[in-house]
């Protein structure tokens, strides 16, 4: 985003790779490796078998057994964003292999170290976040075909099986839909009337495909778990100590869609300014991006205001052209909280119901949902009061007629 004379766009491909960001994939990696060097097969075999170990509760005495591996044979960020993926999955299976009651306090050094060293190559936090379970985790079953639900699956995955695909695919979904957005990021003040474009209304039908992919009750009571940090989470109040990498304990939020880069640029885009208590949680998730994507925001906030420059034009098509966009962006929103109410509110509600009647079967074949997280989404915000009030603020980010 190079200031220029307004006459000229700058070329999109080039300025998007800047921060890493394709005009194809937008903020997904591009075509992601799904194997690592043979010296790592200790970690994929256990990766690739992850769902079992986890059920059948032997993970964490195979990941005892396993070889500590020096990190020194991964060669560039493919390599390096695949290691991330694998030891980011087998750190969440191995904390929360047991439940919510039987978390540990130490993460093995085995697996801590390796998770440390690329953490730090990347610029990652060293716990599983929306960089792994989305961007970095996919393929496709036909490398000719398109990019569609029935085309792709996951890389690695955890329990939760057909839901657990779904909610990932279609999450990189509205990733994929976002990517007409990012352009009109890249290119304003040069093309406003672009803005027109943003494809906010477009992510809405994508998030609508979870209706048909992601069952309620398994998305409460087995998947979400496996997201959770041990930051603000009454399950690990004290952190996890990484062994071999530090004696004191650390905290990390667990994996959320609220660090997609999406969101964040649309709302620096359109000038949204947030409550300071919802913008402080939402700048802290910008740390758990992939440092160019963070960039990528940071270069948005610092360009000419946009809704500036629409102000001042006095000129109705942008002043409307900007409303839609703001008014596409809440109802993203709105329609995201319905979503929450649905697998968080409505599915805590029955998981409880059922597992108080006699013999009832969301308690027994699903396992004991989560309660540290009942009123807390996984990346640690108070759900509600979070989600509604970025939602109103958005809305006071129109320009009045
Ligand atoms: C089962 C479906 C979903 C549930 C239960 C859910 C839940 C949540 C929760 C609890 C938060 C609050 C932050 C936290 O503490 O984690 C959140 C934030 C967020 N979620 Fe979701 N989510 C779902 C699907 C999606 C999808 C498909 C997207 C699309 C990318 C999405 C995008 C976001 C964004 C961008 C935020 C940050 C808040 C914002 O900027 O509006 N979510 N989600």
């Amino acid at each position: 985003m190079e200031p220029g004379d307004g006459s000229e766009e700058p070329a999109l491909p080039l300025a998007l790779a800047r921060f890493q960001l394709s005009e194809e994939y937008g903020s997904l990696l591009p075509e992601p490796l799904t194997e690592l060097p043979a010296p790592y097969g200790p970690w994929m075999e256990i990766a690739h078998n992850l769902p079992q170990l986890i059920t059948s509760h032997q993970l964490r005495s195979r990941v005892h057994q396993m070889p500590q591996l020096s990190t020194r044979h991964l060669r560039g960020r493919e390599e390096l964003h695949l290691a991330h993926l694998v030891l980011s999955f087998i750190t969440m299976g191995y904390i929360w292999q047991e439940g919510e009651e039987g978390t540990v306090k130490v993460l093995p050094r085995n697996l801590a170290v390796p998770f440390w060293e690329v953490s730090q190559a990347l610029g990652l936090p060293p716990i599983l976040s929306h960089a792994d379970f989305v961007l970095a985790n996919w393929r496709r079953k036909n490398p000719n075909g398109p990019l569609e639900i029935n085309n792709l699956d996951t890389i690695i995955s955890l329990p939760g099986g057909e839901s657990l695909r779904g909610f990932i695919l279609v999450t990189l979904l509205v990733e994929k839909a976002a990517v007409p957005g990012f352009k009109v990021g890249i290119t304003v003040p040069h093309s406003v009337l672009l803005a027109q474009k943003a494809p906010m209304v477009g992510t809405i039908p994508c998030t609508l495909a979870l209706v048909d992919y992601v069952d309620p009750a398994v998305f409460y009571a087995v998947i979400r778990i496996f997201l959770s940090g041990w930051k603000d989470n009454p399950a690990m109040p004290d952190g996890l100590i990484y062994e071999g990498v530090s004696d004191e304990p650390m905290e990390y939020s667990g994996g959320s869609a609220a660090q997609s880069t999406i969101l964040h640029a649309f709302d620096e885009l359109l000038g949204i300014r947030h409550s300071k208590e919802s913008a402080a949680f939402l700048h802290r998730m910008r740390d758990y991006m992939p440092p160019p994507h963070r960039a990528f925001v940071e270069e948005i906030r610092r360009a000419p205001s946009l809704k500036q420059h629409v102000l001042s034009s006095r000129d109705t098509r942008l002043h409307k052209a900007f409303n839609q966009c703001v008014s596409a962006l809440a109802d993203f929103r709105s329609y995201h909280i319905t979503v929450v109410t649905k697998y968080i509110t409505i599915a805590a509600t029955k998981a409880k119901a059922g597992q108080a009647e006699p013999g009832g079967k969301s308690g027994s074949s699903m396992g004991k949902p989560p309660s540290a997280l009942e009123a807390k989404g996984t990346g640690g915000s108070h759900i509600f009061s979070f989600l509604k009030s970025i939602r109103d603020t958005t809305r006071e980010g129109m320009i009045n007629a």
